[in-house]
């Protein structure tokens, strides 16, 4: 029986949900909350031998090939990670979950969303995360921030039209399910974005 609270975060790359996930943790551990920190793909011995294959930038492989390998990765996550912790009551903030394959495996490669449904079903059954933010940004502001901090992955090395079509996934899924999915504008300053991911957080805190 879960207990505790999922919460995932998501974004196009160079959003700002690592540097969000910091904050956030403050503001759980603030409130007493224990909390487990992980991502995707990875989180797990597996799951992290999978995102490196995933993230480098020389492997070639079919898109549905990369949409099987992200789910494989969940159901160890979920298996190892996250049911248990949630059902120890510990409050779980995943950087990207299933959104993230609707927004790139779909609105990026173009697979067909249905074939994605079939797997977040078999992968998850009935589980969604509590609370999903999703950190908006134009994507030249993503890939401005990207190109500024590191070297890029094999996703970040996508062009600008690939990014578009993510953001315009998270953008449709948001809409589609927008108790879950909170937009936050993420093209603002860190405080600005601070005080709403504070503001957003504060319904599911005070009704602990
Ligand atoms: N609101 C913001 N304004 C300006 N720069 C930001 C903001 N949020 C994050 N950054 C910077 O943008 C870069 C990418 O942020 P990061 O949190 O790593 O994004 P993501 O995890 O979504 O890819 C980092 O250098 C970070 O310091
Ligand atoms: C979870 C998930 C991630 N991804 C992609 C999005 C990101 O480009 C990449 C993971 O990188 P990301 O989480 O952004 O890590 P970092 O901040 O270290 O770059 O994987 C998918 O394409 N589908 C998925 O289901």
């Amino acid at each position: 029986m879960k207990q505790g609270k999922f919460i995932t975060l998501e974004g196009i790359d160079g959003a700002g949900k690592s540097t969000q996930l910091a904050w956030i943790v403050e503001l759980l551990q603030d409130a007493g909350k224990p909390v487990v920190v992980t991502r995707e793909p990875g989180g797990t011995t597996l799951g992290e031998q999978l995102r490196a294959l995933l993230l480098n930038k020389t492997m070639i492989m079919h898109a549905e090939t990369e949409a099987l390998l992200m789910f494989a990765a969940r159901r160890e996550h979920l298996d190892k990670v996250i049911l248990p912790a949630l059902t120890q009551g510990q409050w779980v903030i995943s950087d990207r979950f299933t959104d993230a394959s609707f927004a790139y495996q779909s609105g990026g490669r173009g697979l067909d969303s249905g074939k994605l449904a079939i797997l977040e079903h078999w992968v998850q059954g009935d589980l969604q995360p509590d609370l999903t933010l999703y950190f908006d940004v134009p994507v030249e502001v993503g890939q401005q921030r990207v190109y500024q901090s590191k070297s890029k992955d094999r996703f970040e090395k996508e062009q600008a039209d690939f990014f578009q079509r993510v953001r315009a996934a998270y953008q449709d899924r948001a809409k589609q399910f927008p108790e879950r999915i909170r937009i936050i504008d993420s093209s603002r300053s860190l405080a600005d974005v601070n005080a709403a991911v504070e503001q957003t957080l504060q319904p599911l805190l005070s009704h602990e």
